[in-house]
């Protein structure tokens, strides 16, 4: 379970609240406007950003000041958090041991997450000479080999085009599933979030909402939701 308890972040005008549970393994969709505060949310879990008050539990231990490497957290970000300058079996394997001194079986296991997202003859490439879906899948890959039990998605397919990222968010629940992760996704579009999620978390003008069911959710949509998608 991951436990938020009146957590508050206050950047300059900008407050952020949120009270509320996410139970283990679910795949959690983050809606909101356009600076509602999502981001905000995300990285206050992966620990980016201090919490101003308040607490973050993940199965009952207290992680609020725990920097992101040390928390049971895995993040993809819009822009897939991929070093330029190396290739896809480094970017792969630095989710393993950033000093990229792997054993031969941490060196199978890089092997293994690139081929499971079908990147098996790419190790050797640098992101420039990846498309935008084979980026998304290498980020993917280092997931996998992560392991962590709390999966962030901050948008991380959004660059791509719909049917595209219908398959990258097909695998990220793949991936989310083997690992038996509780997965937050961002999104923008509506179809990629009745696709992915078993729950929604609305957030509007920095207050987030408990997460509710998405049947539930889009059966009694919030106002703010029907504006946003123009209802
Ligand atoms: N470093 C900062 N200092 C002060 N305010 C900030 C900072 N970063 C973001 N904000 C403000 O916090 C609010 C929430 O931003 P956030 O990026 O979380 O929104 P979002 O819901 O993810 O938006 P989008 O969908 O456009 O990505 C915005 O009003 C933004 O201007």
């Amino acid at each position: 379970m991951l436990c938020l308890k009146n957590v508050v972040v206050q950047q300059d005008d900008f407050r952020l609240q949120a009270n509320f549970d996410i139970p283990t393994r679910r795949r959690v969709a983050v809606l909101g406007p356009s600076g509602a505060g999502k981001s905000t949310l995300l990285s206050v879990l992966g620990g980016y950003l201090a919490t101003t008050s308040g607490r973050v539990l993940w199965q009952g231990l207290d992680i609020t000041d725990q920097p992101p490497s040390q928390r049971p957290i895995a993040t993809v970000f819009q822009d897939n958090n991929l070093f330029p300058h190396m290739t896809a079996v480094q970017n792969v394997g630095l989710g393993i041991k950033p000093s990229l001194k792997l054993s031969p079986k941490q060196t199978e296991q890089v092997d293994d997450a690139l081929r499971s997202v079908e990147l098996g003859d790419f190790g050797q490439r640098r992101p420039a000479a990846l498309s935008g879906g084979q980026q998304s899948r290498v980020a993917l890959a280092r997931l996998l080999v992560q392991q962590k039990p709390l999966i962030l998605l901050d948008e991380p397919f959004s660059a791509l085009g719909p049917s595209m990222r219908s398959d990258m968010v097909d695998l990220a629940r793949d991936i989310g599933a083997r690992a038996g992760a509780t997965l937050l996704m961002v999104s923008h579009d509506i179809k990629d979030v009745e696709h992915f999620a078993d729950d929604v978390i609305w957030v509007e003008e920095g207050m987030c909402q408990a997460p509710l069911p998405l049947a539930d959710f889009l059966n009694h949509p919030p106002q703010g939701f029907k504006d946003y998608v123009g209802d």
